[in-house]
């Protein structure tokens, strides 16, 4: 679970993140929703320590994020919005330093790594650098790391992105098996059919508020002549 709690962040006079309290569960998948510029990214980068906010407090399974860093950062796994990340090293290299910084022990690790490169077909190139990766197998690199730490709450900054069709299924199915096992998941996305098939709660943010925090069907019996989420959302957004 995360609890954030009368956080916001401002950059310069920019107001990204305004007083914003919500819980996300266990036991679901919550979609985080919201236009360019909305605030999904600043509200995770606060969830997950890479970003200090101004007020309030997040805490994941219990344990605060400010107060607590460490501890807190166990309890999560993070897919950042752009895999750009540690493009010297070839994703075997990447995956170990993860699994090493989670103390995943030699076996555990290799079994988990051999199934997920198989899964996501990503095996052959597990040797080469990650700079020579095109964006989607990056992607999977990063997925694979976060997915060998085996973390409790998966936090996923538009994970489907760059994905091929069949690795986007996987991980849709990862998903809610992770979730149906009592853990928490969350992930923004801009697709809002992903959304509406994949989710059973929605947070929907719009210049820094919150817009929205409930399941799909109490959003879509607010707006019953709506017949889509996307016709919901364009509705929630355009008013504020
Ligand atoms: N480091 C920063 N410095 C200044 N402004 C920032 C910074 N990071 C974000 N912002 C601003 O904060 C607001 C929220 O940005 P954020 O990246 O959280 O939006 P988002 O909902 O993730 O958008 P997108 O869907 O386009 O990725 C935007 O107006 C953005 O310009």
């Amino acid at each position: 679970m995360i609890e954030i709690n009368h956080v916001s962040k401002t950059f310069g006079t920019k107001k990204a993140v305004d007083d914003i309290t919500v819980t996300i569960p266990t036991g679901c998948i919550t979609g985080f929703i919201g236009p360019n510029g909305a605030g999904k990214t600043t509200s995770i980068h606060m969830m997950t320590g890479v970003l200090q906010p101004d007020t309030g407090s997040i805490k994941l399974n219990g344990k605060d994020i400010t107060k607590d860093p460490i501890e807190a950062k166990r309890e999560f796994g993070l897919v950042p919005d752009s895999p750009d990340l540690f493009l010297r090293l070839s994703g075997l290299e990447y995956i170990n330093f993860m699994a090493d910084l989670y103390h995943i022990d030699t076996a555990t690790r290799n079994a988990r790594i051999k199934a997920l490169a198989e899964q996501f077909e990503i095996q052959d190139a597990l040797n080469d650098r990650m700079s020579s990766y095109s964006h989607g197998m990056r992607q999977k690199a990063i997925l694979i790391a976060t997915l060998v730490t085996d973390p409790n709450i998966w936090i996923l900054d538009e994970p489907m992105t760059g994905l091929d069709p069949a690795s986007s299924y996987l991980l849709k199915e990862k998903m809610k098996e992770h979730a149906r096992q009592g853990n928490t998941v969350i992930f923004s996305t801009h697709v809002l059919e992903v959304a509406e098939k994949l989710c059973d709660k929605i947070i929907i943010i719009d210049h820094g508020k919150i817009r929205y925090d409930g399941t799909l069907e109490a959003l879509k019996a607010q707006y019953p002549e709506k017949e889509s989420l996307e016709d919901v959302f364009l509705e929630v957004t355009r008013h504020a």
